[in-house]
């Protein structure tokens, strides 16, 4: 038999064990329907299980690539089971309520971070279900990018899941079940009238889209991050349960070292500007590669290179400063072009990272949204010179590999009579989705900094740590 006569063959037996039926129905939503389906019953009925994922394995295995199946608990969890066996593909678990005692996993079975995951799912109204299945698979990093569904109630389902990078594959559409059932005179032209007409007016409501890395562990990042630095930020992060940068915004080389010899545990980077420091020296960038080791922190120079490619890589490896050799990253603007980065990309023999500036933090700046998206955009190219944006909201990139870093941050939101303007660590670490917050002057002039620097990394880790916990909304 061919796989459109299995398909007819499907919404016939779905109709013959009453897993569709015909009548005056309510939703969950309260919404009235003519139609409606309880697929829960297939379990009773293995010549319909065996049709299922028959068809399934012929749709899937025909197209995609993947490591496991993850069935959307609980009607898709026994056909999930059977694909796999069927399939020889790992079957992964996802609970509905996570275990209050060991491991506290959402997610059952063996997989690693990056691994391919195909979603079955009986029925999609909304999607709602599908992305909370898929929510909880990238949230330990594994990749839910295709679900495969037995019907599609084509009720804004798809457009849901399309929004949050899912593709989904339906055995049968609502519209093609409704032309089997009154083709092989199981239903009334007015049955098939009274459904086609609900389809037209009846849709279920939007899904939230979701931006993945806002839930995602520092721990989990790392791993997906192609750059090294910011590989090496993350897991200091992670490791030092800090995710606050350090703005050091002072003109003398003793003062700086010693503030950061106060703080440095506090923090996951120093962010210098050394075109400030009265008595630069190479003893100074000594002693500071020297706190960094001990303390455990990378440098970042805040040297927003503006420049032609060619100037910009004279700025970065020579002169006075010699920023190259030793600051683990730098700022660059995106304005003069590719050119920029070309110049930054190769010009170390060593590990860096390059934070493009995509918004800015103070008032009145100049930066649109097509500037914003085109540096975005420049910077994929550059998959491993690129640690992250400089930027101010949570959807400016998707990419959980690297890392937003936000500055403008104080305890309370305010403004400095020069433009700066300052968001809540609550306001930039859950709204905004900040993974490194800059703070300097809420530091650097406090009467006792260290003890200042200890309330803002409690503050911005809890934000950090609701905010992976997904309950904040
Ligand atoms: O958009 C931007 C980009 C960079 N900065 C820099 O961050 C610090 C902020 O210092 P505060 O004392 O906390 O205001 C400073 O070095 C800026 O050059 C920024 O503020 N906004």
């Amino acid at each position: 038999m061919d796989f459109e006569n299995k398909v007819t063959e499907l919404a016939l037996n779905l109709h013959k064990i009453d897993a569709v039926k015909f009548g005056d129905f309510m939703t969950k939503s309260g919404i009235k329907t003519p139609v409606y389906f309880d697929l829960r019953v297939i379990v009773s009925y293995p010549d319909v299980m065996e049709l299922i994922t028959e068809l399934l394995y012929e749709f899937a295995v025909a197209n995609s690539k993947y490591d496991h199946v993850c069935g959307v608990p609980y009607t898709a969890l026994p056909i999930a089971t059977l694909l796999s066996v069927k399939a020889k593909k790992s079957m992964l678990m996802r609970r509905k309520e996570a275990k209050s005692y060991g491991t506290k996993k959402m997610i059952e079975g063996h997989y690693q971070t990056g691994d391919r995951c195909l979603i079955i799912e009986d029925v999609v109204t909304s999607g709602s279900s599908v992305m909370e299945t898929v929510n909880d698979l990238r949230k330990e990093g594994l990749k839910a990018e295709e679900a495969f569904i037995i019907l599609d109630r084509e009720q804004g389902g798809r457009e849901n899941l399309e929004s949050n990078k899912v593709q989904m594959k339906a055995l049968l559409t609502m519209t093609k079940l409704i032309e089997i059932l009154l083709e092989n005179n199981r239903i009334t032209e007015q049955t098939a009238n009274e459904v086609r007409d609900y389809l037209q007016n009846v849709k279920a409501p939007s899904v939230v889209k979701v931006n993945e890395r806002m839930f995602l562990s520092y721990e989990k990042r790392a791993e997906l991050s192609t750059n090294a630095i910011a590989k090496q930020l993350f897991n200091i992060m992670a490791a030092k349960k800090t995710n606050l940068c350090l703005s050091v915004d002072l003109t003398s080389s003793t003062k700086i070292l010693d503030l950061i010899e106060k703080v440095g545990n506090h923090v996951c980077l120093i962010k210098t500007h050394v075109d400030i420091i009265e008595d630069f020296s190479s003893g100074f960038v000594s002693s500071l590669q020297h706190l960094a080791k001990k303390l455990n922190f990378l440098i970042l120079e805040d040297r927003k290179y503006a420049d032609i490619g060619h100037t910009v890589s004279l700025q970065y490896t020579r002169g006075l400063y010699n920023v190259s050799d030793w600051a683990d990253c730098v700022t660059c603007h995106s304005l003069p072009g590719e050119g920029i980065l070309k110049a930054l990309n190769g010009a170390s023999n060593t590990d860096k990272g390059v934070f493009l500036l995509a918004e800015m933090s103070s008032e009145g700046n100049l930066i649109t949204q097509q500037y914003t998206q085109e540096t975005v955009k420049m910077a994929e190219k550059y998959a491993e010179l690129i640690c992250g944006f400089v930027c101010q909201n949570k959807d400016t990139f998707k990419n959980p590999g690297i890392i937003q870093l936000t500055p403008g941050v104080q305890l309370e939101s305010s403004k400095d009579n020069l433009g700066q303007v300052y968001n809540t660590p609550e306001k930039v670490v859950l709204e905004n989705g900040g993974d490194v917050m800059v703070v300097g002057r809420g530091i650097v002039a406090a009467k006792n900094s260290e003890i200042q620097a200890v309330l803002y990394k409690d503050a911005l880790w809890k934000c950090y740590t609701k905010r992976i916990s997904g309950k904040f909304e």
